[in-house]
């Protein structure tokens, strides 16, 4: 993935679908299904949807339920269904069972076997169930593809979750194939390369939020670092030195505290990876040359740092509009209103006090109000919306056509990528 660009496309070499579906040619060659379960199903019942013919092969196909796979779908042996395939064969079983499947070698040769199943393992090392099925079929051409998504996405059409389709295969006319047929199924197909990275796209779905795990732990750290901090400070200081009995702070008042201490340095972590990056292409002389590594690590999680950094201050803003409700400021307004009455004061006035507060008060709401806007146009989808200009302009508040900069290069290198961002200025 492009490091610290998240307007560039998940993945390169992706190919663009229109958003209508392409018209089918009402000519499809057929479409053979091995196995008929779950995914099968799904399969069968899109691929009709979009035009196409379907065979289902199956060990026993007069035991399939009538109505399980939609009208015109013919279920047949695996054998005769392969024979009746022309070109594309779906390997929708278990990769345990593949072994099962080499009687079919003769039937599938020439074939494109597309391989749809999941590892059961993330990083195991070994191969990929799609290579193994290449080693089985060494006539086949096999192509990993539609693991990502689900049985039940396949069913509804895409039209809720991700529309991305990862496709990687040796073969690149077999490819092809596919991503053609991923697109008829208005399915936006990514091209991952030789079918090596089948090991990755195994991997895909079993990944849980991949590029969260860094900056969730540097805001744990940063919030137990303040959270400590304001506890000597606020709470067991007073207790030890003068027997002040602080601790019913520790639930509000002390997360309060550590809350924007944790945001601004979190919003610090986002902008100074962008500052070295700078400072680096100066004393290089060149802005060409790579950054090291945990740099460029560093820069493309930038956005996952926003995006927490946003919530430390909006958690913020909401305690802070709470404070007033608690009992313990109730109790302490009585008391200061009962002392005021005991000494004779009737106006506690005091001019600079209140235009402090104001002020304090609207520059964190207006604070506030910048980072959102920050955090909403770092969206993807929000960010696609705009257009290059726009874009750089409310996350810099430079324009760049003005200043003569022009457009990110058409590299398809990641790295190309966050290199350019790094010139133009500070953004998420
Ligand atoms: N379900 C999902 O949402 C997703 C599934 N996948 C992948 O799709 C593949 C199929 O999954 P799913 O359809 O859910 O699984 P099911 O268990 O529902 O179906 C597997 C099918 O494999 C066939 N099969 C062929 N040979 C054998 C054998 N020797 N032993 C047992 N079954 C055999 C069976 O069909 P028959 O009896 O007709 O031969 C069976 O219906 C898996 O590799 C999975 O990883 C990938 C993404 C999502
Ligand atoms: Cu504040």
């Amino acid at each position: 993935m492009p490091l610290g660009d998240m307007r560039t496309p998940l993945l390169s070499n992706s190919f663009d679908v229109p958003e209508e579906p392409l018209p089918c040619d009402p000519g499809n060659p057929t479409v053979g299904i091995l196995g008929s379960g779950d995914y099968s199903r799904s399969l069968a019942v899109r691929l009709v949807a979009c035009g196409y013919r379907v065979v289902v092969g199956s060990r026993n196909p007069k035991h399939i339920a009538i109505g399980q796979f939609p009208d015109g779908v013919q279920l047949l042996t695996q054998r005769e269904a392969m024979v009746g395939t022309e070109k594309v064969v779906f390997a929708a079983l278990y990769p345990e069972h593949y072994h099962t499947l080499v009687g079919l070698r003769d039937v599938l040769a020439g074939k494109v076997l597309v391989d749809v199943s999941n590892a059961t393992k993330l990083n195991s090392g070994e191969p990929s169930n799609a290579e193994r099925l290449a080693e089985l079929f060494p006539e086949s051409r096999v192509v990993k593809g539609f693991n990502v998504v689900s049985a039940w996405a396949l069913q509804t059409g895409a039209h809720d979750g991700s529309r991305q389709v990862l496709i990687s295969s040796d073969y690149p006319e077999a490819k092809r194939t596919v991503i053609q047929l991923a697109r008829c199924m208005s399915f936006l197909a990514v091209d991952m390369g030789g079918l090596a990275s089948s090991r990755h796209i195994e991997d895909a779905p079993l990944r849980l939020f991949p590029s969260w795990g860094g900056p969730l732990m540097v805001t744990f750290l940063l919030i137990l670092f303040f959270y400590g901090y304001n506890f000597l400070r606020g709470v067991l200081m007073p207790y030890l030195s003068r027997g002040q009995n602080n601790f019913y702070q520790l639930p509000l008042e002390t997360v309060n505290e550590t809350l924007p201490a944790v945001a601004l340095v979190i919003l610090a972590l986002v902008y100074l990876p962008g500052l070295w990056a700078a400072a680096l292409q100066l004393v290089r002389g060149t802005k060409y040359s790579r950054f090291p590594g945990w740099l460029d690590h560093w820069m493309g999680r930038r956005k996952q740092l926003g995006l927490l950094s946003f919530l430390c201050a909006g958690l913020h803003a909401v305690y802070s509009m709470c404070l007033t409700l608690r009992k313990a400021s109730q109790y302490r307004l009585l008391d200061a209103a009962y002392r005021q009455v005991k000494a004779g004061v009737e106006h506690s006035w005091e001019e600079t006090q209140v235009w402090r507060s104001d002020l304090y008060l609207s520059s964190g709401i207006l604070g506030l109000g910048v980072l959102t806007l920050l955090a909403i146009t770092s969206l993807p989808s929000v960010g696609n919306a705009l257009s290059w200009r726009e874009f750089t302009f409310v996350q810099t508040g430079k324009d760049t056509s003005r200043l003569g900069e022009s457009m990110p290069p058409p590299s398809s290198d990641p790295r190309g990528h966050s290199q350019w961002r790094a010139a133009q200025g500070l953004e998420w």
